[in-house]
């Protein structure tokens, strides 16, 4: 193997020691950071994501609550459970697992969270702040991403990154923080033509798909940075990602893993954005 790996269990361990000495001082001042898991169905990945989600809360000294409904909520009575979460002061982030059953608009789940509470970053108002570089919630995937490549002190700078998909949580918003940091950015999606000519060019990839084998290793330039934020399943049932992890990581200068890799930092920026939700809120509305 030539690629070093970029572990995310090992940075989301770091990252969520300071998000507990942090919650510390704000409970000290008598704030508990807390955020509200809303799950309608009964997903079975689902479930152990925000199962998963609501123990780390718990491990970094957040509050949390775990809201569970019948996938026969209806879309009325999901989007007032949302505006009595936004007027909950015990509550600083709100975050409604996705995929959402057919007969309820997500988007509009998503738009009726207080953009205050949004540490998701799903809203629009955290999209387009994003999007304008003003302060705002990002989204937690791209936003773990941008987190491994500050942790091998990758300078983006005038580098080529190629991101694979182009959905509003995770591709879109990647490109627009590597854009951020300098880089020229290409986003490809399910209508690009010769993906490999573009991938060979890149010196970091985001895989972003959801499909096994998109990036092979005959696709990487070597000594690339490779991203892998795909979570699929094998033929043995085992969770993979996007990338062939066994041809690129003698091809690619860095590799992230799953499971280990893009997952538990995807969490980890949860807390964060649940902190800083906190933080923020403890800093504005004492005027009387
Ligand atoms: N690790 C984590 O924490 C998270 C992981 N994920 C995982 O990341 C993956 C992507 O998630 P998400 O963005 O929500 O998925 P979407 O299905 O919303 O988007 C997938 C994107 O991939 C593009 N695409 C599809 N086929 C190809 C192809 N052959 N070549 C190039 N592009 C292609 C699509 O193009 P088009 O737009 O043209 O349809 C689309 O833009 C999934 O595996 C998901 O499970 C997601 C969130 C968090
Ligand atoms: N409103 C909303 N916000 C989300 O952030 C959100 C969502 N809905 N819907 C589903 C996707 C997916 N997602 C993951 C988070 C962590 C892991 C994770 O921790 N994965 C572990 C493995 C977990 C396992 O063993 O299954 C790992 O990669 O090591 C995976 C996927 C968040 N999502």
């Amino acid at each position: 193997m030539t690629a070093q790996l970029i572990d995310g269990n090992a940075l989301s361990r770091q990252l969520r020691e300071e998000v507990a000495l942090r919650a510390g001082a704000l409970r000290a001042r008598g704030i508990v950071p807390g955020l509200a898991v809303v799950l309608v169905g009964d997903n079975p990945a689902s479930q152990v994501y925000v199962r998963n989600k609501v123990k780390a809360c718990q491990d970094g000294g957040l509050h949390s609550v775990l809201e569970p409904y019948p996938a026969t909520l209806s879309e009325a009575d999901l989007l007032a459970r949302v505006d009595a979460l936004n007027n909950d002061p015990a509550i600083h982030g709100i975050l409604v697992q996705l995929p959402l059953p057919a007969h309820i608009d997500a988007q509009k789940v998503i738009e009726a969270i207080s953009p205050e509470k949004d540490v998701d970053g799903f809203h629009v108002a955290s999209a387009g702040a994003l999007m304008v570089g003003q302060p705002g919630f990002w989204p937690c995937t791209p936003y773990g991403c941008m987190k491994m490549l500050e942790s091998i002190n990758y300078d983006l700078k005038g580098k080529h990154a190629v991101v694979i998909g182009r959905s509003n949580i995770v591709g879109k918003p990647m490109a627009l923080m590597l854009l951020q940091k300098n880089a020229t950015v290409t986003i490809c999606h399910s209508g690009t033509q010769n993906l490999k000519a573009l991938t060979l060019q890149a010196d970091v990839v985001v895989a972003a798909v959801g499909k096994r084998n998109v990036l092979t290793a005959d696709m990487v330039k070597p000594g690339a940075v490779v991203i892998d934020v795909g979570m699929n399943r094998n033929d043995e049932g085992k969770l993979c990602g996007d990338v062939d992890f066994a041809g690129v990581k003698e091809v690619a200068g860095w590799i992230t893993p799953v499971p280990g890799g893009v997952g538990p930092m995807t969490i980890t920026m949860l807390l964060v954005n649940t902190l800083e939700a906190a933080e923020r809120a403890s800093t504005v509305g004492h005027s009387v």
